[in-house]
Protein backbone atom coordinates (compact mmCIF):
# COMPACT_ATOMS: atom_id res chain seq x y z
CA UNK A 1 0.00 0.00 0.00
CA UNK A 2 1.59 3.44 -1.20
CA UNK A 3 1.82 5.78 1.70
CA UNK A 4 0.73 9.27 2.39
CA UNK A 5 3.03 11.18 0.73
CA UNK A 6 2.58 8.89 -2.66
CA UNK A 7 -1.26 9.59 -2.63
CA UNK A 8 -1.11 13.32 -1.68
CA UNK A 9 2.03 13.40 -5.05
CA UNK A 10 0.09 11.77 -6.91
CA UNK A 11 -2.90 13.90 -6.73
CA UNK A 12 -0.29 16.82 -7.21
CA UNK A 13 0.79 15.65 -10.39
CA UNK A 14 -2.92 15.68 -11.93
CA UNK A 15 -3.46 18.73 -10.73
CA UNK A 16 -0.47 20.22 -12.27
CA UNK A 17 -1.23 18.46 -15.20
CA UNK A 18 -5.26 19.89 -15.32
CA UNK A 19 -3.55 23.67 -14.30
CA UNK A 20 -1.05 23.51 -17.60
CA UNK A 21 -4.07 22.68 -19.29
CA UNK A 22 -6.04 25.53 -18.01
CA UNK A 23 -3.01 28.03 -18.25
CA UNK A 24 -0.06 26.69 -19.95
CA UNK A 25 3.56 27.16 -18.51
CA UNK A 26 4.98 29.78 -20.80
CA UNK A 27 2.12 31.91 -20.02
CA UNK A 28 2.55 31.11 -16.34
CA UNK A 29 5.88 31.59 -16.64
CA UNK A 30 5.16 35.36 -18.15
CA UNK A 31 2.94 35.98 -15.32
CA UNK A 32 5.67 35.14 -12.30
CA UNK A 33 8.53 36.66 -14.16
CA UNK A 34 6.39 40.04 -14.14
CA UNK A 35 6.00 40.28 -11.08
CA UNK A 36 9.01 43.18 -10.39
CA UNK A 37 7.84 43.67 -6.81
CA UNK A 38 10.64 42.16 -4.35
CA UNK A 39 10.00 39.14 -1.97
CA UNK A 40 9.91 39.20 1.67
CA UNK A 41 12.86 37.56 2.91
CA UNK A 42 12.16 34.34 4.86
CA UNK A 43 15.61 33.17 5.91
CA UNK A 44 16.40 36.89 6.84
CA UNK A 45 13.56 37.33 8.99
CA UNK A 46 13.91 34.28 11.01
CA UNK A 47 17.63 35.17 11.33
CA UNK A 48 16.75 38.68 12.64
CA UNK A 49 14.26 37.15 15.29
CA UNK A 50 17.01 34.48 16.25
CA UNK A 51 19.77 37.54 16.27
CA UNK A 52 17.50 39.62 18.75
CA UNK A 53 17.98 36.80 21.11
CA UNK A 54 14.46 35.36 20.17
CA UNK A 55 13.14 31.96 18.80
CA UNK A 56 12.37 32.62 15.05
CA UNK A 57 8.71 31.21 14.49
CA UNK A 58 7.00 29.99 11.42
CA UNK A 59 3.91 30.13 12.18
CA UNK A 60 0.98 28.01 10.16
CA UNK A 61 -2.24 28.83 8.82
CA UNK A 62 -3.23 25.60 8.60
CA UNK A 63 -7.69 24.60 8.68
CA UNK A 64 -6.88 20.53 8.84
CA UNK A 65 -4.30 18.14 7.97
CA UNK A 66 -4.26 14.22 7.10
CA UNK A 67 -3.56 13.03 10.96
CA UNK A 68 -5.52 15.38 12.96
CA UNK A 69 -8.75 16.40 10.61
CA UNK A 70 -10.19 19.62 11.28
CA UNK A 71 -7.87 21.97 13.36
CA UNK A 72 -10.26 24.82 13.13
CA UNK A 73 -13.73 26.10 12.13
CA UNK A 74 -13.66 29.59 12.46
CA UNK A 75 -11.05 29.89 9.16
CA UNK A 76 -10.05 33.12 9.12
CA UNK A 77 -6.45 33.62 7.38
CA UNK A 78 -6.30 37.10 7.34
CA UNK A 79 -7.14 37.43 11.25
CA UNK A 80 -4.74 34.86 11.46
CA UNK A 81 -2.40 36.25 10.00
CA UNK A 82 -2.48 39.95 11.76
CA UNK A 83 -2.46 38.16 15.07
CA UNK A 84 0.61 36.39 14.39
CA UNK A 85 2.02 39.28 13.43
CA UNK A 86 1.34 41.38 16.53
CA UNK A 87 2.72 38.70 18.59
CA UNK A 88 5.94 38.51 17.04
CA UNK A 89 6.17 35.72 14.55
CA UNK A 90 8.95 35.92 12.06
CA UNK A 91 7.50 34.34 8.92
CA UNK A 92 4.15 32.51 8.15
CA UNK A 93 3.56 29.23 6.63
CA UNK A 94 0.18 28.88 4.39
CA UNK A 95 -1.02 25.18 3.66
CA UNK A 96 -2.48 26.30 0.25
CA UNK A 97 -2.98 22.22 -0.99
CA UNK A 98 -6.91 21.92 -0.71
CA UNK A 99 -7.61 17.68 -0.88
CA UNK A 100 -5.80 17.06 1.91
CA UNK A 101 -5.63 20.04 4.26
CA UNK A 102 -8.53 21.88 3.06
CA UNK A 103 -5.71 24.75 1.78
CA UNK A 104 -6.29 27.41 -1.18
CA UNK A 105 -4.08 29.71 -2.66
CA UNK A 106 -6.65 32.39 -1.96
CA UNK A 107 -5.97 32.21 1.81
CA UNK A 108 -2.06 32.62 1.04
CA UNK A 109 -3.10 35.80 -0.87
CA UNK A 110 -5.46 36.95 2.11
CA UNK A 111 -2.74 36.02 4.88
CA UNK A 112 -0.37 37.92 3.08
CA UNK A 113 -2.10 41.25 2.32
CA UNK A 114 -2.87 41.32 6.43
CA UNK A 115 0.56 41.60 7.22
CA UNK A 116 4.01 42.36 6.09
CA UNK A 117 5.88 39.16 6.99
CA UNK A 118 7.37 36.68 4.52
CA UNK A 119 5.49 33.88 3.50
CA UNK A 120 6.05 30.34 2.78
CA UNK A 121 3.71 28.25 0.21
CA UNK A 122 3.24 25.06 2.06
CA UNK A 123 2.46 22.29 -0.33
CA UNK A 124 3.39 19.54 -2.20
CA UNK A 125 6.07 20.48 -4.80
CA UNK A 126 6.88 18.29 -7.33
CA UNK A 127 7.20 20.28 -10.87
CA UNK A 128 8.56 23.48 -11.36
CA UNK A 129 4.78 24.29 -12.70
CA UNK A 130 3.68 24.80 -8.94
CA UNK A 131 7.37 27.23 -8.16
CA UNK A 132 6.10 29.65 -10.81
CA UNK A 133 2.33 29.45 -9.44
CA UNK A 134 4.11 30.28 -5.89
CA UNK A 135 5.57 33.56 -7.63
CA UNK A 136 2.41 34.39 -9.06
CA UNK A 137 0.23 34.03 -5.79
CA UNK A 138 2.96 35.71 -4.08
CA UNK A 139 4.75 33.49 -1.56
CA UNK A 140 8.31 34.41 -0.34
CA UNK A 141 9.38 30.89 0.15
CA UNK A 142 8.69 27.13 -0.75
CA UNK A 143 8.98 24.13 0.65
CA UNK A 144 10.56 20.81 -0.49
CA UNK A 145 10.05 17.56 0.84
CA UNK A 146 13.60 15.59 0.77
CA UNK A 147 11.30 12.55 0.63
CA UNK A 148 9.29 13.11 -2.16
CA UNK A 149 11.70 14.18 -4.86
CA UNK A 150 14.92 12.68 -6.61
CA UNK A 151 17.88 14.55 -6.59
CA UNK A 152 17.90 16.06 -9.85
CA UNK A 153 13.96 17.26 -9.23
CA UNK A 154 14.92 19.04 -6.37
CA UNK A 155 17.88 20.40 -7.62
CA UNK A 156 15.77 22.11 -10.73
CA UNK A 157 13.27 23.46 -8.17
CA UNK A 158 15.03 25.18 -6.29
CA UNK A 159 17.17 26.85 -9.21
CA UNK A 160 13.85 27.99 -10.06
CA UNK A 161 12.47 29.55 -6.69
CA UNK A 162 15.60 31.12 -6.65
CA UNK A 163 15.71 32.27 -10.19
CA UNK A 164 12.39 34.01 -8.82
CA UNK A 165 13.88 35.35 -6.16
CA UNK A 166 12.16 32.85 -3.58
CA UNK A 167 13.61 31.60 -0.46
CA UNK A 168 13.51 27.52 -0.32
CA UNK A 169 12.88 25.85 3.27
CA UNK A 170 14.20 21.73 2.39
CA UNK A 171 12.43 19.24 4.67
CA UNK A 172 13.99 16.27 5.90
CA UNK A 173 12.86 13.56 8.19
CA UNK A 174 16.08 11.05 8.40
CA UNK A 175 19.90 11.19 7.84
CA UNK A 176 19.89 10.32 4.30
CA UNK A 177 17.47 12.81 3.45
CA UNK A 178 19.90 15.45 5.58
CA UNK A 179 22.99 14.38 3.52
CA UNK A 180 20.77 14.94 0.05
CA UNK A 181 19.38 18.66 1.33
CA UNK A 182 22.85 19.68 2.44
CA UNK A 183 23.86 19.20 -1.13
CA UNK A 184 21.45 22.03 -2.23
CA UNK A 185 21.96 25.59 -1.56
CA UNK A 186 19.71 27.14 0.63
CA UNK A 187 20.81 26.98 4.32
CA UNK A 188 17.08 26.86 5.77
CA UNK A 189 16.76 23.17 6.80
CA UNK A 190 13.72 21.79 8.47
CA UNK A 191 13.51 18.94 10.24
CA UNK A 192 10.43 17.38 10.39
CA UNK A 193 9.56 15.29 13.91
CA UNK A 194 6.45 14.06 12.18
CA UNK A 195 6.91 10.46 10.05
CA UNK A 196 4.63 11.03 7.03
CA UNK A 197 4.47 7.61 6.33
CA UNK A 198 2.88 6.32 9.94
CA UNK A 199 2.19 10.14 11.26
CA UNK A 200 4.28 9.64 14.67
CA UNK A 201 5.43 12.09 16.17
CA UNK A 202 8.75 12.44 18.11
CA UNK A 203 11.17 15.25 18.71
CA UNK A 204 13.66 12.76 18.87
CA UNK A 205 13.92 13.11 15.21
CA UNK A 206 15.50 16.38 15.67
CA UNK A 207 17.54 15.66 18.71
CA UNK A 208 18.83 12.58 16.70
CA UNK A 209 19.98 14.69 13.70
CA UNK A 210 21.32 18.41 14.56
CA UNK A 211 24.43 17.22 15.22
CA UNK A 212 24.81 16.34 11.64
CA UNK A 213 23.42 20.17 10.48
CA UNK A 214 26.83 22.11 9.74
CA UNK A 215 26.69 25.76 11.85
CA UNK A 216 26.16 27.74 8.63
CA UNK A 217 22.54 26.51 8.14
CA UNK A 218 19.76 27.59 9.70
CA UNK A 219 17.81 23.97 11.23
CA UNK A 220 14.07 24.22 11.60
CA UNK A 221 12.25 21.72 13.95
CA UNK A 222 9.36 21.21 12.27
CA UNK A 223 5.87 19.54 14.00
CA UNK A 224 4.93 18.28 17.13
CA UNK A 225 5.81 21.21 19.62
CA UNK A 226 2.43 21.63 21.37
CA UNK A 227 3.56 22.89 24.83
CA UNK A 228 6.67 24.70 26.73
CA UNK A 229 8.19 22.30 27.62
CA UNK A 230 9.07 21.01 23.85
CA UNK A 231 10.51 24.83 23.02
CA UNK A 232 12.65 24.22 26.23
CA UNK A 233 13.99 21.04 24.97
CA UNK A 234 14.54 22.40 21.74
CA UNK A 235 16.48 25.70 23.36
CA UNK A 236 18.11 23.32 25.11
CA UNK A 237 19.48 21.55 22.08
CA UNK A 238 20.10 25.37 20.53
CA UNK A 239 17.24 24.79 18.34
CA UNK A 240 15.84 28.57 18.00
CA UNK A 241 14.18 28.21 14.78
CA UNK A 242 10.73 26.61 15.07
CA UNK A 243 7.68 25.52 12.48
CA UNK A 244 4.35 25.49 14.85
CA UNK A 245 0.72 24.43 13.46
CA UNK A 246 -2.05 22.67 15.47
CA UNK A 247 -1.11 24.50 19.14
CA UNK A 248 -1.91 27.94 17.44
CA UNK A 249 -4.62 26.63 15.65
CA UNK A 250 -6.19 25.03 18.22
CA UNK A 251 -5.76 28.01 20.35
CA UNK A 252 -9.28 30.97 20.09
CA UNK A 253 -6.67 33.47 19.25
CA UNK A 254 -3.34 32.06 17.53
CA UNK A 255 -1.55 34.97 17.89
CA UNK A 256 -1.85 35.05 21.71
CA UNK A 257 -1.16 31.74 21.84
CA UNK A 258 2.28 32.05 19.74
CA UNK A 259 3.37 34.38 22.47
CA UNK A 260 2.57 32.38 25.21
CA UNK A 261 4.04 29.33 24.29
CA UNK A 262 7.67 31.81 23.31
CA UNK A 263 7.62 34.24 25.64
O1 LIG B 1 0.17 17.25 9.52
C1 LIG B 1 -0.05 16.23 8.86
O2 LIG B 1 -0.93 15.41 9.17
C2 LIG B 1 0.76 15.94 7.63
C3 LIG B 1 0.48 14.79 6.90
C4 LIG B 1 1.18 14.51 5.74
C5 LIG B 1 2.16 15.37 5.31
C6 LIG B 1 2.45 16.53 6.05
C7 LIG B 1 1.75 16.80 7.19
N1 LIG B 1 2.00 17.95 7.93
C8 LIG B 1 2.75 19.04 7.43
C9 LIG B 1 3.59 19.68 8.43
O3 LIG B 1 4.77 19.63 8.25
C10 LIG B 1 2.97 20.42 9.59
O4 LIG B 1 1.83 21.09 9.13
C11 LIG B 1 3.90 21.45 10.23
O5 LIG B 1 5.17 20.94 10.47
C12 LIG B 1 3.29 21.90 11.56
O6 LIG B 1 3.11 20.79 12.40
P1 LIG B 1 2.20 20.86 13.71
O7 LIG B 1 2.73 21.97 14.57
O8 LIG B 1 2.37 19.53 14.36
O9 LIG B 1 0.80 21.13 13.26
Amino acid sequence: MSDILDRINAVKRDEVAAAKARLPLAALRAEAESRTEPTRGFETALRAKIAAGRSGVIAEVKKASPSKGVLREDFRPADIAASYERHGAACLSVLTDAPFFQGATEYLRQARAACALPVLRKDFMVDAYQVYEARAMGADCILLIAASLDDGLMTELEDCAQGLGLDVLVEVHDGQELDRALRLKTPMVGINNRNLKTFEVTLDTTLGLLKHVPPDRLLVTESGILGPDDVATMRDARVNAFLVGEAFMRAPDPGAALAELFR
